[in-house]
């Protein structure tokens, strides 16, 4: 497994033309881009996790019919430290960068001390955000790095606290129907609070000596202060409907003392978050137009989720579907050593992730009975019960189980929807097949090969789509047999089939998320929001091109 998951990617810095076979639509103009760990070994030091991995950006264009393919890797702070050392001098999530070995114990001292409050990482390994006209690759940290979409190349680093006060934020914001960002992000113990803050940065702005900036006009509209103050819930993303944020405050936390020792003791951040299973997860649901969380304390047993899936509103309620584990496994497993050796063995979840809709009413009846059912859906089978002091206990619909990296047609995020795109995984991290589920007919449909893993499958609609299927599905499928070449899988989102795959002779890296650019002249023009669909996407999981 070294050769997908430890070995070093090498660069494709000149477009590669792919094979293509098949025929890709000719109404698919544009550039899938995506975000991924590349680089896991520097020198002669290695780092211990796959999320540590040096961010390698890659993009495959398709024009006519043609796919051509490239990657560079994020000229990040991190990077060119760490390419100047010639080992890894900055800490990741699973690493422990520590002090250079050739430095007196003086220096060594104080290079302990500076970094009692950690300086993050700018690696912007795991996601693309689009900002006004601007495309930033993004990590978990309050850093994200502006990037050149076509050639890739790495530009400004950005600090969030310049604009929002925010130690983390994540990788995973939202887009509304004017393409204005959605993001959350925790702020530690800022004027003695720990607050978890919701903020909007605008997609247009007026233009100033220094240019268009949006994040200059980043504004906060919300935050919920954390049921702890040295401990935060950890999270990867949250949910949006067309009046509501939700937001999971679960019982994985990071540690904030662990955190502020970690360099000193010298242990990695992963060992400052943990999984607390006596705890419950809280269930925050957001007003967007007042900023103020809906006075019910709502929750439900305690879970793991890393994926939001869709949220909507549905006859006074509120739907939301997420990929949710037991525990904190997933992050256990994606250490190399599981990842390397006895493979098989090693890297088993020790919990499915599965599909779960949760429920929850926006106004709840005060003189509902205690422990009565105040969800009144038929179309769900999700609870949520009433009982003393304002509480109610969420219990979930379970709709799958085995996916993850779920897309969805996000033309339809924060509203009624069928389909969730994703990978099929069971007990082991990898994907194998890509899945269609039908959340109203609870069926699916599949698409795997031998020796193939696929990508996060990425949904793109087709110029005048009628259902929420009119589309394709984009997914970059790298093999596990030597032998055989990466290549593009192009499938019709409707039947599953597979329309056209795109061979690259050159190495591609199993990467994490990403979008897709569609080209702003040619037929892909057709994929403006339309008479019919006023609120089709303008926006970035499907991004008009600057
Ligand atoms: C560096 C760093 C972090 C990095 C987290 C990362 C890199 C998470 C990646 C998650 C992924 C890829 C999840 C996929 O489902 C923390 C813990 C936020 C805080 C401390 C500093
Ligand atoms: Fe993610």
């Amino acid at each position: 497994m070294d050769v997908i998951f430890g070995r070093n990617k090498k660069e494709q810095l000149e477009p590669v033309r792919a094979q293509v076979t098949g025929r890709i639509p000719s109404w698919l103009q544009g550039t899938l881009l995506r975000n991924g760990p590349g680089m896991h070994t520097v020198g002669e030091t290695r780092y211990n996790h796959w999320f540590d991995g040096l961010a390698l950006l890659h993009s495959f264009t398709i024009r006519d019919g043609e796919v051509y393919y490239r990657s560079k890797y994020l000229r990040s702070d991190t990077y060119n430290a760490n390419t100047k050392a010639n080992r890894i001098v900055v800490s990741e999530f699973g690493t422990m960068a520590h002090p250079d070995p050739c430095k007196n114990m003086f220096s060594k001292a104080f290079s302990y001390l500076s970094h009692t409050i950690p300086d993050f990482t700018d690696n912007c390994l795991i996601n693309i955000m689009k900002c006004g006209e601007d495309f930033y690759a993004t990590t978990e940290t309050n850093y994200i790095r502006k990037i050149n979409p076509q050639t890739l190349e790495t530009l400004e680093k950005v600090d969030y606290r310049n604009y929002v006060a925010v130690n983390l934020a994540t990788s995973h914001p939202h887009y509304d129907a004017a393409g204005n960002v959605l993001n959350m992000g925790t702020s530690i113990m800022d004027k003695g609070k720990t607050k978890y803050v919701i903020f909007k940065i605008p997609a247009t702005v007026p233009e100033d000596a220094k240019g268009k900036n949006p994040l200059k006009h980043t504004e906060v509209f919300g935050s919920i202060t954390s049921r702890s103050l040295l401990s935060p819930s950890y999270y990867h993303s949250f949910g949006v409907t067309e009046n509501y944020i939700v937001f999971l405050e679960q019982p994985f936390k990071l540690d904030v003392l662990k955190m502020s020792t970690a360099y000193i003791r010298g242990v990695n951040w992963a060992s400052c978050l943990a999984f607390h299973r006596e705890d419950q997860t809280y269930i925050h649901i957001i007003d967007q137009r007042t900023g103020k969380p809906v006075p019910t304390q709502f929750y439900t047993d305690p879970v793991v989720v890393f994926h939001h899936v869709n949220a909507y509103e549905e006859d006074g309620c509120l739907v939301f579907d997420v990929i949710a584990y037991e525990d904190g496994s997933l992050y256990q497993l994606f250490h190399l050593a599981n990842l390397n050796q006895d493979f098989e063995e090693n890297s088993r979840l020790t919990s499915v992730p599965t599909l779960r809709r949760f429920a929850v009413p926006l106004d709840v009846d005060k003189n509902a009975e205690v422990g009565s059912n105040v969800v009144k859906l038929a179309s769900t089978t999700a609870r949520a019960l009433k009982e003393k002091d304002d509480r109610v206990y969420c219990q979930p619909e379970l709709l799958y189980e085995g996916l993850e990296l779920p897309r969805i047609n996000y033309a339809h995020n924060g509203k009624p929807y069928r389909y969730v795109f994703a990978a099929e995984v069971h007990w082991s991290p990898i994907p194998t097949k890509i899945l269609k589920y039908d959340v109203l007919t609870k069926s699916s449909l599949k698409w795997g090969q031998e020796h193939c893993w696929p990508a996060e499958p990425l949904f793109v609609p087709m110029p005048g789509a009628k259902d929420e299927d009119d589309g394709i599905i984009l997914s970059a499928i790298v093999s596990t047999d030597p032998q055989k070449l990466p290549f593009l899988l192009v499938l019709d989102a409707k039947s599953f089939t597979e329309l056209a795959r795109a061979t690259i002779d050159a190495e591609v890296h199993l990467d994490l998320h990403g979008l897709f650019i569609p080209d702003a002249d040619g037929d892909a023009r057709e994929q403006a929001p339309s008479q019919e669909q006023p609120d089709r996407v303008p926006d970035c999981q499907v991004a008009p091109r600057t």
